[in-house]
């Protein structure tokens, strides 16, 4: 996996899959720093692997769809700082794939929002007539809108392993009653007024996860990557196959097809990168982003 780039002004601190996290240069640790970088990579994952190789500007695309929701959704206070606030510089070979946030204390709560009854929600419907604990009518099918959004809360697991789907009642317990409820009216509603957006484009966004901090004055502010085809199901709904993803479905059933899921993925062909490069722009473009 490539490593992390190194960036002037900036020490790296943190990796996930496909992002890196940096704090200004000497800034001892997350906890003492006064602003973040989340620098966005070209890489794909899929089952819990980082693909190789790179998707070539995955990254920047990625970048545009968060700044693109984080401005259409403006009455949600965000950890976006603001090229004018000052701050560290952000060296020009980083900037279209890096987000410049201010730190907050985040929530341990993954907030799952679905729109749509799909993944893993569909399997369990099937068995209990339920997603994570909440009722649905019956006879729905794989792939049906829902006829509201449900809010599915998971705990937040160090990071490497999975997330656990709790229930809201578990959430009050982790984050107080009042924080509980302001993260879901908060998920609820910037899913709402982003599906609404999205539809009117013909792009579906089936499902996503959002994750919010606490800054120091004590605001509640989403933040991480908002509704980006990595943490979100995005739809083509001009498409015959109602649950064509705009991005990974070409990755994941090409690795169906070619990997039996034994020891580590193989290498994607090129015409699969460039494919999938080719549907993250589509999707761009789809939305005005
Ligand atoms: C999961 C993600 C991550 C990204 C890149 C690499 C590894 C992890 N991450 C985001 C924070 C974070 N912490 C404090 N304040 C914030 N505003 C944010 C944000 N966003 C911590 N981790």
């Amino acid at each position: 996996m490539s490593g992390a780039p190194v960036i002037a002004g900036w020490d790296h601190v943190s990796s996930g899959k496909v992002r890196e996290l940096y704090v200004p240069t000497g800034t001892p640790d997350i906890r003492s720093a006064s602003e973040l970088l989340l620098v966005a990579s070209d890489r794909v994952s899929a089952y819990d692997f980082a693909l190789e190789p790179p998707i070539p500007g995955k990254g920047e695309l990625l970048t545009r769809l968060s700044r693109f929701w984080f401005t259409q959704l403006s009455d949600v206070p965000n950890h976006i700082i603001g090229p004018s606030s000052g701050g560290t510089p952000v060296p020009a070979e980083v900037e279209s794939r890096s987000m410049h946030v201010m730190p907050l204390e985040m929530f341990p709560v993954e907030c799952v929002v679905r729109g749509y009854l799909v993944g893993s929600g569909w399997a369990e419907y099937q068995q209990t007539g339920s997603v994570c604990g909440v009722a649905l009518p019956q006879g729905l099918s794989n792939g049906d809108r829902l006829p509201e959004p449900i809010y599915t809360p998971a705990y937040k697991a160090p990071q490497g392993e999975h997330d656990e789907n709790i229930s809201y009642e578990q959430t009050v317990d982790l984050v107080g009653a009042d924080v509980a409820a302001t993260l879901r009216d908060l998920s609820l509603h910037v899913y709402t007024e982003a599906a609404a957006i999205a539809l009117e484009r013909d792009v579906v966004i089936a499902d996503t996860k959002f994750e919010f901090g606490q800054d120091a004055d004590g605001r509640i502010r989403i933040a991480d990557e908002v509704l980006t085809s990595d943490s979100s199901r995005y739809w083509d709904a001009r498409a015959d196959g109602r649950t064509d993803s705009f991005d990974k479905q070409i990755v994941r059933d090409w690795l169906s097809a070619n990997w039996d899921r034994q020891g580590t993925p193989p290498v994607l062909p090129e015409a699969i990168v460039s494919r999938t490069a080719a549907r993250y722009a589509e999707l761009i473009e789809r939305l005005g982003a």
